[in-house]
């Protein structure tokens, strides 16, 4: 997914807010508000304090709906899952940092694990995890995108904590083509310093699901995030004119 050019923007409306009992139908109704991707949050009761959904769920859901499944683990173990989640349809595998024990051979080799079942591979870190730890990895090249939790992984609804913000301008101004994902207490009211920081992946659940109009909702995030991708673009060019040109 990296090229020269900075990605394009995606919004993903994390299904996590949804009503489960009508999965398929949500899904298509997002699909059809605007949605780019849907994130769908898998939680096993121990990496995090919650217990979600796993691939029985994906692989129904993915009879209902052609739509790029963004799938974020919050498992521990995540190697034990990759071939079931590849079977069940997911598009891209994300798993944290934090719940692979073995150090950087064990990291990469998973990645390597996720390219070969077929998935695109996301990296992701908790907000106290410092982001150079995903440094050898992207210098490598090897993920397909990074995913900057703005809220302590595990519960949708929770307030967005700006300082992780740091971590996606850290990113953006070292990786101008990588994908940065953020996920957590996304919302009109916080999506502007997202948007300056470089996202260009937006996960947003309670801020879409509880809106009345959700395709609005949709449409403001991708309206600041282009807004800023394009004022971005505008002083890098500014700042490449040699002195004197107009
Ligand atoms: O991964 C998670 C939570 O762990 C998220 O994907 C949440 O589902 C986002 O929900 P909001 O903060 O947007 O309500
Ligand atoms: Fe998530």
């Amino acid at each position: 997914m990296q090229g020269r050019d900075r990605p394009p923007t995606i919004i993903a409306p994390s299904l996590l807010s949804c009503d489960f009992g009508r999965l398929a139908e949500e899904s298509k109704r997002m699909v059809e508000l605007g949605a780019d991707w849907l994130h769908v949050d898998v939680m096993d009761g121990h990496f995090v304090p919650n217990l979600t959904l796993g691939p029985p769920i994906v692989q129904s859901l993915r009879r209902h709906t052609p739509a790029f499944l963004d799938c974020h683990l919050m498992v521990a173990q995540p190697a034990r899952w990759v071939a079931d989640f590849a079977a069940a349809g997911a598009s891209m595998f994300t798993f944290h940092l934090e719940a692979v024990e073995c150090g950087q051979a064990a990291v990469r080799q998973l990645i390597g694990a996720v390219h070969a079942a077929g998935m695109l591979c996301g990296l992701t870190i908790k907000p106290g995890t410092p982001v150079e730890q995903l440094l050898p990895y992207l210098e490598a090249g090897l993920p397909d995108m990074v995913l900057i939790m703005s809220v302590e992984p595990g519960f949708g609804g929770q307030a967005f904590q700006p300082s992780t913000m740091d971590k996606v301008r850290f990113l953006r101004s070292r990786f101008p083509d990588l994908y940065i994902e953020v996920d957590g207490g996304l919302a009109p009211s916080t999506i502007q310093q997202a948007a300056d920081a470089g996202a260009n992946a937006i996960v947003a659940g309670s801020a879409v699901f509880g809106a009345p109009d959700p395709g609005a909702v949709i449409c403001q995030l991708r309206g600041a995030v282009d807004a800023a991708a394009t004022a971005g673009a505008q002083q890098q060019h500014q700042q490449q004119q040699p002195l004197g040109a107009a």
